[in-house]
């Protein structure tokens, strides 16, 4: 009897033993991968999380992950590293990156990121899409911004400044109000409204009405939950799960919200005969010859689902980052007052020239303030990383060191951005880097908030049209600085795939003209 219970208690023993070492086995299987290769790695991984455990635990941002791993790389051109069960390589060396992005993209035409297309369609879109589907979708939306087509949308533009400087009147006058505004979430509804009104032709007044469904939904998209932490952790360690635990990026209702939104308004337009130029009706035009033409092969044709999908991208890509890109411009303009002043007389002398106004055209006299958004989003671009994948296989120039086919490649951009090699004192906020006498001394493949290549940003110029016609609003009629809210140093939130800082407190004061 006690022989038989010694046995059964082994056998268990045996089998946890067994399924505890399949287990690991399978967690650290890929962690040799880059020694196999003969590429250095800054930094030991540690099985199941790799070199991301702070940033999966909660405990750190990714960017500051990235940031240790990319000091350790030391002299090294670049290295290699894993999330999770995933090997990437970092690349650390300008001239590699050049390479990468403008030089070889050929060999590197896609970000590799992870779609899961199944489960939503809506990330069918230029952001996600690969090779040659990829290539025939911007050829559409390119033309979409164009320096022409931003003329178009001068008054919807302002429409949305004076509903911001009315909002912000609203809360600095209010009896008994705080003059200190969150101007993080005040500014993402502006750029909602702008991007919903330009792009869309929709008039969503997301700045008045703090039950505005597509503020609600845009938000899920890039506040981090407990879903979409489980979701990057299973990309990374077996992203063919996903569908089996159903552990979709939004839920459901956010995915149809987007979808009947950008749906019924093409719809709209095609019964309507609406002609306006903006970037629906540029999709219109994409789904006309993509998607009705009877001349195209199957293998060429999109969906009415991938246009929705392009449709949707362009308004998420466009919100996030350039309302950001704005709060951390006011926050710092409000820490360097000589700097503020500079710009606001910048902006006083231009719209004296041009009779109050401003539009896409005056805007490109702001000279100044074009090196204060720049030199914003060196110290805050919004996506710290720029991603690729191997397209074709590749050798590393000047090494025998081959990447194959589906080799991730990370270009740790907020690193670069802080790396005192290429930017003296890089904690500091100096426009002056970006002074007509200084921009030549940049060292090129170290500034690249917009990406770089044929898959850089497609949204660049109207980004800073829409920045600067609000700031140039704001700071003429407001000056801003920090109150006892105001986070300094700016924390961040921690597990977003975007560079979001947790708030934004800011005194306004009027000024009187
Ligand atoms: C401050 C504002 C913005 C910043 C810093 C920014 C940054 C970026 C970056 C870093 C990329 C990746 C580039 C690469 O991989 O080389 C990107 C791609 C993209 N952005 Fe932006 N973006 C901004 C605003 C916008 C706006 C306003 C739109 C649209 C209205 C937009 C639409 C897109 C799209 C569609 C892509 C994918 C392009 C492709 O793969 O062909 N972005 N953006």
């Amino acid at each position: 009897m006690f022989e038989s219970i010694c046995r059964i208690f082994d056998l268990k023993l045996v089998l946890i033993a067994g399924i505890l070492s399949a287990v690991y086995l399978y967690v650290t299987w890929t962690h040799s991968y880059w020694f196999n290769l003969g590429v250095f790695s800054p930094s030991k991984p540690v099985p199941f999380f790799g070199n991301a455990m702070p940033s999966i635990l909660g405990q750190m941002h990714f960017m500051d992950v990235l940031h240790d791993l990319y000091q350790k790389l030391g002299d090294q051109r670049f290295g290699g590293i894993y999330t999770m069960r995933t090997p990437q390589l970092l690349v650390k060396d300008p001239e590699l990156i050049g390479h990468i992005l403008v030089k070889d993209f050929n060999n590197f035409t896609d970000r590799g990121l992870y779609a899961g297309t199944e489960s939503n369609p809506l990330n069918n879109n230029i952001f996600f899409t690969r090779g040659e589907r990829w290539r025939t979708m911007r050829q559409k939306l390119s033309p979409t911004f164009t320096a022409n087509k931003l003329k178009h949308m001068n008054e919807q533009v302002k429409e949305c400044t004076s509903a911001l400087l009315s909002k912000i009147g609203m809360n600095v006058t209010v009896e008994d109000a705080s003059d200190s505004i969150e101007i993080r979430e005040m500014m993402a509804t502006y750029s909602t409204d702008v991007i919903g009104s330009c792009a869309f032709g929709l008039k969503l007044d997301a700045i008045n009405d703090k039950d505005s469904e597509f503020r609600k939904h845009g938000k899920t998209v890039f506040q981090p939950s407990l879903r979409s932490k489980i979701r990057v952790a299973i990309i990374f360690m077996q992203p063919s799960l996903l569908s089996i635990f159903c552990v979709h990026h939004y839920s459901q209702k956010t995915i149809k919200f987007f979808h009947d939104a950008f749906r019924q308004t093409i719809e709209y337009r095609e019964k309507n005969k609406v002609d306006r130029k903006d970037f629906v009706q540029h999709l219109m035009k994409a789904r006309e010859d993509l998607v009705l033409n009877p001349n195209l092969k199957p293998n060429e044709k999109f969906t009415e689902m991938d246009i929705v999908a392009n449709a949707y991208i362009l308004f998420i890509a466009g919100f996030e980052t350039v309302s950001t890109s704005m709060s951390f411009c006011l926050y710092e303009l409000a820490l360097k007052k000589d700097i503020q002043d500079k710009v606001r007389n910048e902006i006083l002398e231009v719209k004296a020239k041009y009779n109050g106004q401003m539009n896409s055209e005056s805007i490109n006299e702001l000279h100044y303030m074009s090196m204060v958004i720049k030199e914003t989003l060196r110290k805050y671009p919004p996506l710290v990383t720029l991603n690729r994948v191997v397209t074709k296989p590749y050798v590393i120039p000047e090494t025998n060191i081959k990447l194959k086919t589906g080799t991730k490649v990370v270009i740790p951009v907020h690193a670069i951005h802080y790396d005192s090699k290429y930017y003296s004192d890089p904690y500091d906020f100096n426009p002056e880097r970006f002074s007509e006498e200084n921009v030549h001394n940049l060292y090129p493949n170290t500034y690249m908030p917009f990406g770089d290549g044929p898959r850089f940003c497609i949204g660049k110029r109207f980004a800073e049209f829409e920045m600067k016609m609000a700031l140039s609003e704001v700071l003429s009629n407001y000056e801003v600085a920090p109150c006892e809210k105001t986070q300094i140093p700016i924390k961040y939130v921690i597990g977003s795939f975007v560079n979001i800082p947790e708030s934004v407190w800011l005194k306004f004061k009027k000024i009187d003209t």
